[in-house]
């Protein structure tokens, strides 16, 4: 029997570190309306679905590439931001959902992200910014939002990337996770 696509994979894999069993906790956040719940559910079932304001998280595995996803989207309004960081243990990736329309409030999802990203149990985590909502007339361009962020210059701390995506369209989320996978499986 020739080797299977799944079990040449498992070899790369471990040469690497990785195994195709291995669970890889990722937060999702960013600030509220932002599209996180409807990114985590585009990924999870394929489709749109009606959200409410998360109050506390949805988790959800998705296998992604061979590699299980433990995708943990956490509630993003001002009050309940604070306990983000009850999840940051063992966490290897986040995901930064930003709304690209928003620009009043685009310093704001600056300061946040900052915050976050000097927090001690997520340095040397890979980042990846979703700059949502591309779909609305007028929204940033992820090339400016990234400008915005101020990010240049700390792929020393953290590989980075800034990725367009519409979560309601289902466009640019793969892209993202693809990024996301191999600077994982590099890490
Ligand atoms: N036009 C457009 N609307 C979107 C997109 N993604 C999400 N939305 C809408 O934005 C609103 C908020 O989306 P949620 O996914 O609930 O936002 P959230 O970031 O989970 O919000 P919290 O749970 O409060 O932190 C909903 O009405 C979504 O339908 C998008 O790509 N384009
Ligand atoms: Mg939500």
């Amino acid at each position: 029997m020739g080797l299977t696509f799944s079990s040449l994979f498992d070899s790369l894999a471990s040469l690497t570190g990785w195994r195709t069993n291995q669970d890889v906790r990722i937060l999702i956040i960013g600030l509220d309306a932002s599209g996180k719940s409807t990114i985590l559910y585009q990924l999870h079932l394929g489709e749109v679905v009606a959200t409410i304001p998360t109050i506390g998280f949805n988790v959800e595995t998705v296998v992604y590439k061979n590699i299980k996803l433990i995708l943990w989207d956490l509630g993003g309004q001002s009050s309940i931001r604070s306990y983000w960081r009850c999840y940051f243990q063992n966490t290897s990736a986040i995901i930064y959902v930003i709304d690209s329309s928003d620009k009043d409030r685009l310093k704001t999802a600056k300061s946040e992200l900052l915050s976050v990203l000097d927090e001690d149990e997520l340095r040397g985590v890979p980042l990846l910014v979703f700059a949502n909502k591309q779909d609305i007339p007028g929204a940033l361009p992820a090339a400016e939002i990234s400008e915005e962020l101020g990010l240049a210059g700390a792929e020393n701390a953290r590989p980075w990337s800034v990725r367009g995506c519409s979560a309601i369209k289902g466009e640019g989320l793969h892209d993202g996770l693809d990024w996301l996978v191999s600077s994982l499986t590099k890490s």
